[in-house]
């Protein structure tokens, strides 16, 4: 059966398949069944595991898709295996062969395929495209994202929204610039293209020819110099689409390079949330989460589009939450960018002490960010400063969810720091371009993840479950009343949505970095998980990394249902 723009506008409404990533494109991962639920999930077993096998076991991030009775499952050094959706069994794997000398910056991770008519589509690490026949894993398209020996790279799933194949890349270590592309989906096409640093041209494809679609080369005035063509603000986590705007939301990464220093200015998008016509591929507006970034706080976490109550007005309004790597949490107007609310999501924050809600802007504390190294006492490194949420993050790329049943974010959080000073560096193609160094470290003793269940309206933190290791699997929650969620330490748990009670716990085996989904299977809900230790925090987390170092690595897909 193929899958139809329908299927996927329908797939938040729909329990029969997941054909998206994020439970629909909105992004909510919230699940309608209820079949298993606060009752009924202590008898929650396996009914089946699938091993992706090899001695590729890397971290393992993908969020599977389902449709038809077949699952579709990425995995490490850009795989992607067809299994039988009931039984596990391995229906077929394509393996994508990786050239040498690529430049992930986080571990040899992938997020996900998009399921598009009868082809299943995913990214690979070295920036390439692939579409395949679902049926057979044939290759039926192949495009290029970019250049790899350059640095860019891809890790996040597509997601499709009214028919236009949307991608982002990575490789903002490496001063690539960021953007969106929409393809058709059937064929590879592009579009339209809108790089996400200012100063560069988007266009659309129309009959062959190229219109420009806004920014021009001369607007460049939040970048000084041609620091402006090695931007950065990589699109790593892939997008969101609301069909109510037709707007895609793009979270933007880091500005090149991190030392901020060397790039006065806001650095426009950077470190945003970039609302983009889905038709056109223009800029609808855009809301900068940290200007003139100087601290890796990629702003490329997940914008969710959500009815949000006007705690003043009462009135219902089109928002977008978003649970921002630099320690804030944001609500916006998605239909116009503007600030609603923003609350601290972690205890500890050191580089803003809130937001000026006229203006949108943080009030930064200024000894929060690492000197200039021009000023240090030998000219090479600048002032250290003690930095909280450390740079992986109050949030990375594990996916947060939202449930319009409790009206509450499931926001998977950490709370950690860094000793963070810059150095210099200039550009040189295919090395890092950071000027910078790092060391992570706990704050507390007792834990650094802690899932926290946070009411968008009041910032108020409903409940919290802490967890020894950094959290960096996403969220799952359900019409059940439940939250799914999985730990490095490898337990995959369900919880009370309004309360956070453990009601049920399952040990995979090896660490858990990717985000659980739910289906129905001839009648019966399943909750399907990839398991596989990996990703930034045993490369990046020094220290912290030790946590979780009894753990073994793995690489497998888990699926539970109710014991009948
Ligand atoms: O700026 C970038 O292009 C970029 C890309 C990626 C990526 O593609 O995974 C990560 C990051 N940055 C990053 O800063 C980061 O902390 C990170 C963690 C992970 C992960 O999958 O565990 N990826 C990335
Ligand atoms: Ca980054």
């Amino acid at each position: 059966k193929d899958v139809t723009d329908a299927d996927i506008l329908n797939d938040a409404k729909s329990p029969g398949d997941v054909v998206s990533f994020g439970l629909g494109t909105q992004g909510q991962r919230y699940s309608p069944s209820t079949q298993i639920n606060a009752k009924t999930v202590k008898n929650l077993v396996p009914a089946w595991s699938m091993s992706f096998g090899g001695e590729k076991q890397r971290g393992q991030e993908s969020q599977p898709v389902i449709s038809d009775g077949k699952m579709f499952v990425t995995a490490s050094y850009s795989r992607l295996f067809a299994v039988d959706a009931k039984t596990g069994k391995k229906l077929w794997k394509y393996e994508h062969r990786l050239p040498d000398g690529i430049m992930p910056c986080c571990d040899v991770i992938n997020r996900g395929a998009a399921l598009y008519g009868n082809l299943v589509i995913f990214a690979t690490l070295d920036a390439q495209l692939v579409a395949l026949n679902r049926d057979t894993g044939k290759v039926v398209w192949k495009e290029k994202l970019g250049d790899y020996a350059a640095g860019y790279s891809a890790t996040a799933a597509p997601i499709v929204a009214k028919g236009k194949l949307i991608t982002g890349i990575s490789g903002g270590e490496f001063g690539a610039v960021g953007r969106i592309d929409a393809r058709d989906p059937m064929t590879g096409k592009l579009i339209w293209t809108r790089p996400t640093v200012e100063g560069h041209m988007g266009y659309r494809y129309e009959d062959g020819k190229e219109i420009e679609n806004g920014i021009s080369g001369t607007t460049n005035a939040t970048w000084e110099g041609d620091l402006w063509k090695t931007g950065g603000a990589a699109t790593w986590n892939g997008a969101t689409y609301d069909p109510d705007t037709n707007l895609i939301f793009a979270g933007t990464g880091n500005p090149a390079p991190w030392n901020s220093h060397l790039r006065p200015g806001d650095n426009l998008f950077s470190s945003s949330t970039v609302a983009i016509d889905a038709d056109t591929g223009k800029i609808a507006w855009h809301y900068q989460n940290t200007p003139h970034d100087g601290w890796d706080f990629d702003g490329v976490n997940e914008f969710v589009s959500f009815d949000y109550k006007d705690p003043k007005t009462g009135k219902l309004l089109k928002a977008g939450g978003k649970a921002d790597r630099n320690g804030f949490f944001f609500v916006n107007d998605r239909t116009n960018g503007k600030l609603l609310n923003v609350f601290p999501f972690v205890k500890k924050i050191t580089w803003a002490s809130g937001y000026n809600m006229e203006t949108g802007r943080p009030n930064y504390i200024d000894e929060g960010r690492p000197g200039d190294p021009a000023q240090g006492a030998d000219g090479k490194k600048g002032k250290v400063v003690f930095s909280a949420p450390s740079f992986l993050g109050g949030k990375n790329q594990q996916q947060m969810a939202y449930s319009p049943q409790t009206g509450l974010f499931y926001v998977p959080a950490n709370e950690w720091s860094m000793d963070i000073w810059n150095e210099p560096v200039s550009y040189k193609k295919g090395a890092a371009y950071l000027g910078a160094g790092f060391t992570i470290k706990a704050l507390n003793d007792d834990h650094i993840g802690v899932l926290r269940a946070v009411d968008p309206a009041t910032g108020k933190i409903v409940w919290e479950n802490k967890n020894y290791a950094p959290l960096w699997g996403g969220v799952l929650t359900t019409a059940g009343g439940l939250v799914f969620y999985g730990t490095p330490e490898g337990y995959l748990k369900g919880v009370d949505a309004k309360t956070g009670k453990e009601l049920w716990s399952f040990q995979t085996g090896t660490g858990i970095v990717a985000p659980p989904v739910s289906w129905e299977q001839d009648g019966e809900q399943m909750i399907a998980v990839t398991t596989g230790w990996g990703g930034a925090v045993p490369l990046w987390g020094g220290d912290v990394a030790k946590r979780v170092n009894f753990l073994e690595q793995g690489g497998s897909v888990w699926v539970f249902k109710l014991h009948k």
